[in-house]
């Protein structure tokens, strides 16, 4: 069986370069130009310098081509999912489409599995998540990501085609599950940064961390999620990950935020739409995410990091 990745940004090469050190894979890339420079240099230089295509590679801006392979890893930011499925979803029809981004769409409140089944429901549709820098995967550093597919069979005929020599594959049938957590840990990870950046200590992140994981249970599990996956790689495993490191752009846009700098609107931070699409899909499901709320505000520069702090610190006593 063959395998594509479609979307030649950071996290599409870094797993074509992973796949390609032990079987053929094909990489596309939307922009011709960008596909020539890449299949030339045998590196991309724009969204992954550094990290070597081996061989067994090949990139290509041939669409038609690239939808050959049965199962398609669409390596396109949550936002543009829709839209890159929409343009010709016969392309993808019988295929085994694994999503390989992280959030909420804003429009309808679905996950890229939801998305996935709506536009093309004929498909098997998978997630691929869980903690993992692409410069990471593309090193060759050990990694472990949770592959979700509701399909159970599907699910192991993926892991199984997808695991390479430093990237291991668990797979869980909660895509719900899978979903939340991939999409959540990224709101939390810049209110991670900004409590970093504006030098509020390493004790607040922690406090951000374990409440941001209980809004995160609570969503998901409201949505019929098991509580052992978010307590896997999707959910504990990338929260430690994101809202701990400089490397992440989330944690990097909410660093930025916390020291009053700005930011390139142009690097991809899929934190900040999904933190807006949560809070209106909550309204519907009813439940309290005053972590998520916070980050909405922060970002849209409504409440300064000082009063957000003072907001959370003074809500009504509970039970943890
Ligand atoms: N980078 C990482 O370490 C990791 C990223 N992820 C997830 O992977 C997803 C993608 O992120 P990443 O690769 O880092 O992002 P990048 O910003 O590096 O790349 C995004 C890619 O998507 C392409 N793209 C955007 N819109 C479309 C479209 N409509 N049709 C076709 N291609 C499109 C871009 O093409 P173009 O260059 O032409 O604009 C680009 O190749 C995100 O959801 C992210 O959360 C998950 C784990 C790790
Ligand atoms: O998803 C990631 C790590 O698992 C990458 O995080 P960023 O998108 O914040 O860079």
């Amino acid at each position: 069986m063959s395998v594509s990745v479609l979307g030649a940004g950071a996290f599409g090469t870094a797993l074509a370069i992973s796949l390609g050190r032990s079987q053929p894979v094909t990489l596309w890339a939307r922009d011709p130009d960008q596909a020539a420079e890449i299949a030339t240099q045998r590196i991309n230089t724009r969204r992954l310098p550094e990290a070597p295509l081996p061989e067994a590679v090949t990139v290509t801006s041939d669409f038609n081509a690239a939808c050959a392979s049965k199962t398609l890893l669409l390596a396109v930011p949550m936002q543009r999912l829709r839209a890159f499925l929409q343009q010709d979803p016969l392309a993808f029809r019988g295929k085994n489409l694994v999503a390989c981004c992280k959030g909420v769409e804003l429009s309808t409140g679905l996950g890229p599995v939801g998305v996935i089944a709506e536009v093309v429901p004929d498909a098997q549709a998978a997630l691929l998540t869980g903690p993992s820098f692409a410069a990471d995967i593309a090193r060759g550093l050990p990694t472990a990501l949770t592959l979700a597919c509701a399909d159970a069979v599907t699910g192991l005929l993926l892991q199984q085609e997808l695991t390479t020599a430093n990237l291991r594959l668990y797979r869980t049938t909660d895509t719900i599950g899978a979903e939340v957590g991939g999409a959540l840990k990224n709101v939390f990870a810049i209110a991670c940064g900004a409590v970093i950046g504006a030098e509020l200590g390493d004790s607040a992140r922690a406090a951000l961390m374990t409440r941001g994981f209980a809004e995160m249970q609570r969503m998901a599990q409201t949505m019929g999620a098991r509580a052992e996956t978010l307590a896997g790689l999707s959910g504990f495993g990338d929260l430690a990950l994101t809202c701990s490191s400089p490397l992440s752009r989330n944690f990097s846009l909410g660093l930025a935020l916390g020291r009053g700098e700005s930011f390139d609107p142009s690097i991809t931070v899929e934190g900040a739409a999904t933190a807006r699409a949560v809070m209106e899909k909550t309204k519907s499901l009813g439940i309290d995410m005053p972590i998520t709320q916070t980050v909405v505000a922060l970002i849209d520069q409504s409440l300064t990091i000082a009063d957000a702090a003072a907001q959370l610190l003074t809500r009504p006593l509970k039970e943890e």
